[in-house]
């Protein structure tokens, strides 16, 4: 993660211009950087798209994404704004675009940078950038990237395809994979809770620590996704990218500099070092489930099949967990418990990391008898926060041990407006760091992992499905995982308190 701000000029090409993505996150996160002064006074961002807007009218629509924000900074905003109309398996429209780059940049001077953003769907993904180095576009090296979006594949195969026609037109240097969990404030947050503080380093390993449990749950259904979900599901939309991220994060060794190929090697040795998950042991190791009909929030809600576009007989996963063990000198014996849902009783995501018992109880049973072990929880999302939680002794004649919580609460020490994943994501792009984006041998590491899982169950239809309510937390299959080892997930934090 780089400090110094967005210096050359840019030419900032987003493929898709007209689709979802671009217009609820990319284009606003732009947008903010500019709001905020992080861009330089010489840019232009180029919408590419086969929807039949003009200049005028792709600025309308975007501007319906911003409701009432400051209409001055829109409409200087505006004025680097242009859209080019093309169908991007079309060669000559790359021609179109070389020739628009070139006009637009003809006061820009020569350190100008150009950034291709893929937010297309990923079957485009290889020939779009297939046809950019065709047209001469991936050059020069040192100040053009590629974006992707993910999904990167869909499974190892797939994804080894793809990468290899990126990498066919642009070096791995060039192409940054989006993991947006990556630009959270609170996911960068871990390794400056864990490297820059004495404190945890010392007891974070397997000798202190009895398991770590990892869950994002959402509150949503697929919503208006289908289309793509019903061929993803949740091992493949949230585990093997986001969840595996977090993983890294909480099990890699301290990284020499916070440099992009040094966090990135460290992340690696964590996927080197997880065990395999094979075939036979895909039961025990992992659960999966689909919601039906429930209530959240006091809404009656729709199970998964009866979702607008979804196979009534629909067996795709909208809930996830796996058990994983990292087999190095730090985490041996260590389990890691993931679990990932739609539909769950909130959107809430936090690592869990519980500590082991004391190992003599000192207390007589009576006065210690809610006696908890350590455990700290790092609460990624929506009540950013980080609480540890311990045994106090409760005030008075009677000694009666009970947990207490110490809370650091973002919002309370914080007042800022924290920068949006995209935003963050979107900067660092600019800026020529990669550190909070995937490189490919970690997302090819992932997907090994994952693939034995989706092999396994595509093979064996999940015949109790649906089988857990909206509004629960997940199908019972997932209480055995931690079950057997006589362990539980917790309620998390965030939605015990709420
Ligand atoms: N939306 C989201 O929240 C998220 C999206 N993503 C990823 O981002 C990417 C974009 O997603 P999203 O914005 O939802 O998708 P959309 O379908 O909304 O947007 C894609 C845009 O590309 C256009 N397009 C498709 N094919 C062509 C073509 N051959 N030539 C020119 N234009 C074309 C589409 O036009 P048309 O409508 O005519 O097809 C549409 O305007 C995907 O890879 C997705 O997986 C990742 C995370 C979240
Ligand atoms: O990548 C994805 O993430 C979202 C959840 O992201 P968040 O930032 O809202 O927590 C998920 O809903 C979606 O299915 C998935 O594709």
């Amino acid at each position: 993660m780089k400090t110094q701000p967005v210096r050359n000029p840019f030419s900032f090409v987003l493929f898709g211009a007209g689709g979802d993505l671009a217009w609820r996150l990319v284009v606003p996160a732009l947008f903010a950087l500019f709001r905020k002064g992080h861009l330089p006074e010489r840019f232009q961002l180029l919408g590419v798209d086969r929807v039949d807007y003009d200049r005028a009218s792709f600025g309308n629509h975007l501007a319906q994404s911003f409701g009432d924000q400051t209409p001055e900074a829109w409409s200087a905003f505006c004025e680097h704004v242009d859209y080019v109309n093309a169908d991007f398996l079309d060669h000559a429209a790359y021609g179109r675009l070389d020739d628009r780059l070139k006009t637009g940049e003809s006061e820009f001077g020569d350190q100008t940078e150009r950034v291709f953003y893929l937010a297309t769907p990923p079957t485009l993904f290889a020939p779009i950038a297939e046809r950019l180095g065709q047209a001469g576009l991936a050059e020069p090296r040192e100040r053009t990237r590629l974006v992707v979006e993910k999904p990167l594949g869909r499974d190892l195969a797939s994804f080894r395809t793809i990468n290899a026609s990126l990498t066919q037109s642009f070096t791995e240097e060039q192409v940054y994979r989006i993991d947006h969990f990556l630009g959270k404030e609170t996911v960068q947050n871990i390794l400056a809770l864990r490297f820059a503080n004495p404190l945890f380093e010392p007891v974070w390993n397997r000798n202190y620590i009895d398991h770590v449990a990892i869950t994002v749950a959402e509150s949503l259904g697929v919503e208006n996704r289908a289309g793509y979900y019903e061929h993803a599901g949740a091992l493949r939309d949230m585990v093997q990218n986001h969840l595996m991220q977090l993983l890294c994060l909480v099990a890699m060794e301290p990284p020499v500099a916070y440099d992009a190929n040094d966090i990135r090697n460290r992340k690696m040795d964590v996927m080197h070092a997880l065990r395999p998950i094979v075939p036979e042991h895909v039961q025990e190791l992992s659960a999966r489930g689909q919601y039906g009909a429930g209530w959240i929030a006091g809404d009656k809600v729709p199970g998964y099949r009866q979702e607008p576009n979804v196979d009534p007989d629909s067996e795709t996963e909208t809930y996830a967990a796996l058990k994983l063990h990292i087999d190095n000198w730090r985490w041996q014996d260590v389990p890691f418990y993931l679990r990932t849902g739609k539909r769950m009783p909130a959107k809430i995501s936090e690592i869990s990391i519980r500590f082991k018992p004391v190992p003599h109880h000192a207390f007589p049973a009576w006065a210690d008898h809610e006696n908890q072990p350590v455990r700290l929880t790092l609460q990624i999302q929506p009540d950013e926060a980080i609480r540890l939680r311990f045994m106090v002794k409760e005030p008075g004649m009677q000694l009666r041990l009970r947990p207490a919580d110490l809370v650091f609460n973002y919002a309370d020490d914080f007042r800022g407006e924290s920068p949006s994943a995209y935003e963050t994501l979107l900067y660092e792009v600019l800026v020529g760091d990669a550190s909070l984006f995937m490189r490919a041998d970690q997302v090819e590491a992932a997907w090994k992992l994952v693939q034995p899982v989706l092999d396994v169950w595509a093979a064996s239809p999940a015949s109790d499905f649906p089988n857990y309510a909206a509004g629960s937390w997940g199908p019972e299959t997932a209480e055995m995982l931690t079950a057997r080892d006589s362990r539980s997930w917790l309620t998390p934090a965030a939605a015990r308190d709420s």
